[in-house]
């Protein structure tokens, strides 16, 4: 048996896996600030966090949205949409990002954080430098979106 101490730096190579919901109330998406005692804590994120062994990316969701806001995700309606990697200090990231359209429940700030209620741009910072390439992506979309119905 080994008594070495579990390193405290990222291991070269070695990516966390994260489960990461976009909450989505029509053009509004949800946001929360970082737990205290957490890296980059106060920063805002989407909701979600790490993937435990032997759980799919939809089961780490559900258990991450009942642990930080206490309400139940409608399997159903994730959609598991893109992956990003992202390199911190503190850890390397692979963050599975998905679409949730239905969730039953009242938010309950769980882990004493602030939630809002966001659209493009956001109006909330700082932002957890992980999540902009999907805030980028989600703009695309919605560019994307305007330019079909103006063609419509
Ligand atoms: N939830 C979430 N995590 C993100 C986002 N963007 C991003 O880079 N991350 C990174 O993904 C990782 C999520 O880990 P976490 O520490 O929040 O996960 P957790 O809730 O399971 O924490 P725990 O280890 O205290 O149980 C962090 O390194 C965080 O910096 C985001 O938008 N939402």
């Amino acid at each position: 048996m080994s008594n070495a101490a579990p390193p405290t730096q990222p291991q070269p190579g070695k990516r966390v896996e994260v489960a990461v919901g976009i909450l989505l109330r029509g053009s509004q998406f949800l946001l929360g600030t970082r737990p205290a005692g957490k890296p980059y804590a106060g920063y805002w994120e989407f909701p979600g966090g790490k993937i435990e062994p032997g759980e799919t990316v939809a089961q780490a969701l559900l258990r991450e949205f009942d642990e930080e806001l206490g309400v139940a995700i409608d399997p159903a309606s994730v959609e598991i949409w893109r992956t990003t990697e992202h390199d911190y200090e503190h850890a390397q990231v692979r963050l599975h990002w998905c679409k949730v359209r239905r969730w039953q429940g009242e938010f309950q700030m769980r882990e004493g954080q602030q939630v809002a209620w966001q659209r493009l741009p956001t109006t909330v910072s700082p932002i957890l430098p992980g999540a902009y390439p999907v805030l980028d992506a989600l703009a695309q979309e919605c560019l994307n979106d305007a330019s079909t119905n103006s063609r419509a």
